[in-house]
């Protein structure tokens, strides 16, 4: 059956297989034997997945390491082969898989470029109109004229970045890739691909980032063990994904002592904002008491205040989340030079229980973290009994109150 004209990708019942050799010889010894005795077990890395991606959508991949997501792009880009099943597709791809993808290491950056071009169809005069806006945005200086084997992670991934969004494509498929670039990059690149969104294009993206999927994408689709577990509205896949995956309560409750202790972080200098401390001003405390989160930063470069927000999550000792505060969502501006920001919570509400503070500094979308700490701080609400010995709280919340006649 022909391909409905708003489907960009459509796959069926997908799967891929690879063979797996115990030892290097043993893919000689099966060659040997003309394949009449088989030395490799298969080892089924995406199985029986279908699903269709509309023209104009955006829509994330997420599941565990090794989950299949790759092998899927790679089935999609054709680079690889399917086992069974089909892949459909419906518009020119421009693919921003892993490192390796794509360039050839022997010709330089700018003779990639023209390469690329190339295959996408852009004649040598459209390139030279485009060479230097995307040499620009690449930003790699006098690195464009030499050998791409020389560049490093980081070069190689700007350089094919800021090809793949100038060639004209209709679908645009990015791998994990842009996590290597630094902050400043992933966040020029995610405008890039605000635009290409606002334009109609479709974009379909592999991440780890759940804030990414929700924020960005439309849609997502969870996979697990190469099985498609569930595709549907961005929010949804994400927070049924979150608490599928989140920490097992054991390993919470030992970062507890640990987080206890932790106070000064080492300072992560690539993005340019670093948690310096995170500190409380009580570790234990009662319904109803006040508590207060100081969070000082230090600043590697100059940033405006607007382009950065401080996001402080509470979680339960099970790994459960409570609940989150956030300078973005409370349309606050943190107060820059100043480097410290105070949250305050009045009257607590939270039920008695062990309580973990993770502490996240964003960009302004929520997209990408300058830093975040996990587990970087705990606090303990108390129990409090009644005369005769009955907890005063459970349940959810312990939310003031008041009885009247
Ligand atoms: N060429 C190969 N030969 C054998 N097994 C492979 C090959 N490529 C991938 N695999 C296996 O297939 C599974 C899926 O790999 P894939 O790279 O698609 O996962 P992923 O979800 O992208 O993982 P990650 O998040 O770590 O990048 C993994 O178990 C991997 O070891």
């Amino acid at each position: 059956m022909p391909m409905h004209s708003d489907i960009a990708i459509s796959v069926r019942n997908l799967t891929k297989n690879y063979r797996i050799f115990g030892h290097p010889t043993d893919r000689i010894k099966q060659a040997l034997t003309l394949g009449r005795m088989h030395f490799h077990r298969e080892f089924t890395a995406l199985q029986d997945v279908s699903f269709d991606i509309q023209k104009g959508e955006t829509v994330g991949i997420i599941g565990r390491n090794g989950s299949g997501k790759s092998t899927l792009l790679q089935l999609i880009c054709g680079i690889l082969k399917p086992s069974c099943g089909s892949v459909e597709v419906n518009g020119r791809i421009s693919a921003l898989l892993e490192l390796g993808a794509g360039f050839n290491p022997e010709f330089t950056g700018r003779e990639n470029v023209y390469f690329q071009g190339a295959l996408m169809g852009i004649s040598k005069d459209e390139m030279d109109e485009r060479f230097d806006e995307i040499a620009s945005f690449a930003d790699i200086g006098e690195f464009i004229d030499q050998p791409v084997r020389t560049y490093s992670s980081g070069m190689f991934v700007r350089l094919a970045f800021a090809v793949s969004i100038r060639v004209d494509p209709e679908i645009l498929i990015v791998d994990e890739a842009l996590s290597v670039g630094d902050m400043e990059f992933q966040a020029k690149s995610f405008q890039a691909m605000r635009k290409m969104q606002e334009d109609g294009l479709s974009i379909f993206l592999v991440t780890h980032s759940l804030p990414l999927v929700r924020n960005f994408c439309q849609r997502a689709i969870w996979l697990d063990h190469g099985k498609l577990i569930k595709a549907g509205p961005a929010s949804e896949i994400c927070r049924e994904y979150a608490s599928h995956t989140q920490a097992a309560p054991e390993s919470i409750r030992s970062q507890i002592k640990s987080a206890a202790e932790m106070a000064v972080f080492e300072p992560n200098k690539t993005t340019g904002i670093s948690i310096k401390q995170v500190s409380l001003d009580k570790q234990s405390l009662y319904v109803g008491d006040n508590l207060s989160i100081s969070v000082s930063l230090t600043f590697f470069k100059e940033v405006n205040a607007s382009e950065f927000g401080v996001g402080i999550i509470v979680y339960h000792d099970d790994g459960r989340l409570c609940t989150l505060f956030n300078t973005i969502r409370d349309n606050v501006i943190p107060e820059v030079p100043d480097d410290c920001i105070k949250l305050e919570i009045p009257k607590i509400s939270f039920i008695p229980g062990h309580y973990l503070v993770s502490v996240n500094v964003c960009d302004y979308a929520g997209v990408f973290s300058f830093d975040k700490l996990d587990h970087c701080a705990a606090f303990e609400v108390m129990e409090e009994f009644n005369l005769n010995g009955i907890p005063r709280w459970e349940g959810e919340i312990a939310c003031e109150h008041r009885w009247t006649k």
